[in-house]
């Protein structure tokens, strides 16, 4: 199946919500290439078309084929102070650009640290930037594009499948910068080498449940239902990233739909990473959408699969029939979803109405 990204029309002009956006896979090109050469880190291309060729990239690979793209350019940004408050308002400035009103944008705190934190990633030399300090200075790059482009942007602090002795730091960064946008836990990375949750991701889950953190967990994107089950029962997410497999087990489903949890679902990164069948027309939002399941379409890594959210609205209008009603729906999920507060998310929930132009309901 050939998804030309030039012919996407623009689907859905109106305001959206995005829940599912890797801050680390939605960096510009040109911001990587800049910090590249003003700390002297070598990059594989020095134009932006060079590097997009090793990063970006158009047909189906795996999971974990895909994840080693980020080697490529993460050594350029990781570690630098400026890169990251840059990246964080840069990606504001992206998402106002798109029509996003509100979105949470998810990273691993450590992945872009080089000091208190073990293994240094990315073959960094030790240095001075915690993953407590990334964290600030991601918030500072997201207020400062706030105020700048008039829309709202939150974080979610990312653990990783491989590295359990992580995740206590993060659930304490979720605590410690909860006042200042950090909204909520994830737990990402390969789901195919390492099913099995780790007692390091359990014991920061738990804590992140006691203290009102909201919880996502990248689940069922490429493993099996099984890993969702665990999520959902073990890791008590609320959402889901990606969860497409939960279909394979009819019995989880349809607990799942009753507990309305959400599934994040990034129709154009699953037709790259082999989640799913690469026939689109054969995709699980389908299903979610004719079972009204609560679920949400989001772009995930906009950077390595060469997009914006348009590419995942466009793939679902055009390979899975979904209509502006259906768009609407899917962001009224989204907003209703959120890891705002609750007087912050009514907010939301109205501006969407009133941009949809319909009057909400004010019966429970
Ligand atoms: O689609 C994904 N599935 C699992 N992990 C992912 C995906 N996209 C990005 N990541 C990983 C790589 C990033 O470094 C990390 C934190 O954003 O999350």
């Amino acid at each position: 199946m050939a998804h030309n990204s030039t012919n996407n029309k623009q689907i859905f002009n109106k305001a959206r919500v995005e829940l599912h956006l890797h801050l680390d896979g939605a960096i510009k090109p040109e911001t990587i290439l800049y910090f590249g050469k003003k700390r002297g880190i070598r990059l594989p291309a020095d134009t932006v078309e060079g590097l997009m060729s090793y990063i970006g990239y158009d047909e189906p690979r795996s999971l974990t084929r895909f994840l080693e793209l980020f080697n490529y350019y993460m050594p350029a940004i990781a570690g630098d102070r400026e890169a990251l408050k840059r990246i964080a308002y840069e990606l504001v400035q992206m998402k106002a650009r798109e029509g996003i009103i509100y979105f949470e944008a998810r990273y691993s705190p450590h992945l872009f640290a080089n000091s208190n934190v073990i293994p240094i990633p990315w073959n960094q030399n030790p240095g001075d930037l915690t993953p407590d300090e990334v964290v600030h200075l991601i918030n500072q790059g997201f207020q400062e594009g706030e105020k700048d482009f008039k829309i709202k942007a939150r974080s979610i602090l990312c653990c990783m499948r491989h590295m359990p002795e992580w995740s206590a730091e993060v659930v304490r960064l979720c605590k410690k910068y909860h006042n200042e946008g950090v909204v909520g836990i994830d737990l990402a990375g390969d789901e195919s080498l390492n099913c099995g949750t780790k007692s390091g991701h359990c014991k920061a889950y738990e804590e992140a449940f006691k203290s009102g953190i909201h919880r996502t967990v990248h689940a069922g994107e490429v493993g099996p239902p099984s890993v969702v089950k665990e999520a959902v029962d073990v890791l008590k997410a609320e959402r889901i990233g990606h969860g497409y497999h939960t279909i394979e087990d009819p019995c989880l489903y349809k607990r799942l739909l009753k507990l309305n949890i959400h599934f994040e679902v990034c129709p154009w990164s699953s037709y790259l990473t082999g989640a799913c069948d690469p026939d689109l027309t054969k995709h699980p939002s389908i299903r979610f959408r004719e079972d009204e399941a609560n679920y949400s379409l989001n772009s995930d890594d906009p950077l390595i699969f060469k997009s914006t959210l348009n590419k995942d609205y466009y793939v679902a209008s055009k390979y899975m029939g979904f209509t502006e009603d259906d768009f609407i729906k899917v962001n009224l999920n989204a907003a209703s979803s959120c890891f705002l507060p609750d007087k912050e998310k009514e907010e939301l929930l109205s501006t969407l109405y009133d941009a949809y132009g319909m009057v909400q309901s004010t019966v429970c």
